[in-house]
């Protein structure tokens, strides 16, 4: 005779049947209908939070506008990834402006030394995006992620300390060209001033707060005459928009230094230029333009006075920004407030020997085996400056800092490279 059990539930699939009038049936059914019920609304309560909490993350992902560009456990997994050191005592590096020219450099050689890496750039089409783009995936070849994201999006930033431990902040992202702030102003305001100020303060929410080592820039020196430049001599008269919000840059990082303890390090660079380099600058578009066989411009200053320029190479400036970053020492901020005080520090990283443009020019012509068409113009009253030269004693007995590459030397690395990233064989484009 089969059990209660067996009629109830019968080992063959299909065969189940109920007997609504069996009074163990009736019981039965009230139980199992309002454990189905139960399920059910289990079920629903189930789909219900996993719907929130990626809802959750699509909005934290994005921004208000809902564009999903950062977020998820994915994305959250790609960050400490890159993000793992892999040497003792190795730092752990948010750079910003990661696919601009110095950022990429500095990132790399980070992660070549065993430090942890991640990238953030807003990709923004000042210039070619694509070569940004050519320099993430050279980034991700090594191991760094680089987020997609605008410095201005604070819970972006939140939710990056919040992922990440970071011990310091190499800030390289700006709104870069001295001459462009003349024909839009305010993405000068927007990146530089903005921008750096959401940062600083997700800096100084973070716990721990990591140490910052930012980029400043020669063009603060503006109209001062004195030479070489010191970092105690004058920065009140700016010569360009671009200027005057690096040195506001420089104001505000230490209000942050003296309330709530930021450690600061801001970098003065002087015309860095190399491999990677950036387009709108003059060695690449002259390079460019001699190539294409179109003329260029050079500037002269008042009584044809050539305009001349402490230009750095890159390799130089990658080892001023890692002897900063090793120097910095640590922010003393805690819950937001000051603990204690911190370093605040300012260094010109230059090269110590000013060339003139025509020279440079030269120097192209050299190495390009191309004359240059050039049309020689008085410069416009546009924000540059007639020179600049980097005292750089400071910098080099605080972080070990010295320059080793000539313009020479330099400009035919930068030759090499770009010949071979545009294609050209022996000078002339490879179809
Ligand atoms: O040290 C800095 O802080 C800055 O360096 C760089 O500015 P600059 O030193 O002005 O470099 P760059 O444009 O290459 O012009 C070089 C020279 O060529 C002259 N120049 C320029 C263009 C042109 O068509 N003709 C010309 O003669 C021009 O008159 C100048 O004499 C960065 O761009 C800037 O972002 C910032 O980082």
């Amino acid at each position: 005779m089969p059990s209660l059990q067996d009629e109830l539930f019968p080992s063959t699939p299909g065969k189940f049947k109920i007997d609504r009038n069996h009074p163990m049936n009736r019981h039965f059914h009230r139980c199992f209908a309002s454990t189905t019920t139960m399920f059910f609304w289990a079920l629903f309560l189930i789909a219900l939070t996993a719907s929130y909490l990626s809802f959750q993350s699509f909005v934290d992902s994005g921004s208000r506008y809902f564009s999903v560009s950062w977020g998820g456990i994915q994305w959250e997994k790609q960050l400490r990834h890159s993000a793992q050191t892999h040497r003792p005592n190795g730092l752990s590096v948010l750079v910003t402006g990661a696919a601009g020219f110095v950022g990429t450099h500095v990132s790399l050689a980070l992660k070549k030394r065993g430090d942890g890496v991640v990238g953030l750039d807003n990709f923004n089409s000042y210039y070619d995006p694509s070569l940004k783009k050519a320099r993430k995936s050279l980034l991700s070849d090594h191991g760094i992620f680089v987020v997609h994201g605008d410095l201005n999006d604070a819970r972006l930033l939140e939710k990056l300390f919040d992922v990440v431990v970071f011990s310091h902040v190499m800030h390289l992202a700006a709104q870069a060209g001295v001459r462009y702030a003349m024909e839009n102003p305010n993405s000068y305001v927007h990146s530089n001033i903005a921008g750096l100020v959401t940062l600083l303060e997700a800096c100084k929410s973070a716990n721990p707060q990591p140490a910052v080592v930012w980029a400043s820039s020669s063009s603060v020196y503006g109209l001062n005459e004195k030479v070489p430049f010191s970092e105690s001599d004058r920065t009140d008269q700016p010569a360009s928009l671009y200027a005057a919000t690096k040195k506001a840059g420089e104001e505000i990082t230490h209000t942050y230094n003296h309330i709530y303890g930021l450690s600061i390090t801001g970098l003065r660079f002087f015309t860095v230029y190399g491999p990677w380099g950036r387009p709108d600058m003059a060695y690449f578009s002259f390079t460019r333009n001699i190539l294409q066989g179109k003329p260029i411009t050079v500037f002269r200053g008042k009584n044809r006075v050539d305009l001349a320029r402490d230009f750095t190479y890159i390799d130089d400036i990658v080892k001023g920004c890692l002897g900063s970053l090793d120097t910095s020492g640590k922010s003393t901020g805690s819950g937001g407030k000051k603990t204690g005080p911190a370093a605040y520090r300012i260094f010109n990283l230059g090269n110590t020997s000013p060339v003139t443009v025509p020279t440079l020019v030269s120097i192209l012509e050299r190495h390009l085996k191309v004359k240059a068409k050039k049309n020689m113009v008085e410069m416009p009253g546009n924000g540059d400056v007639p020179f600049t030269h980097a005292n750089i004693s400071s910098a080099r007995k605080e972080l070990g800092y010295k320059p080793t590459t000539d313009l020479q030397t330099g400009l035919k690395k930068f030759v090499r490279w770009y010949l071979s990233y545009y294609g050209y064989n022996h000078g002339k484009p490879v179809n």
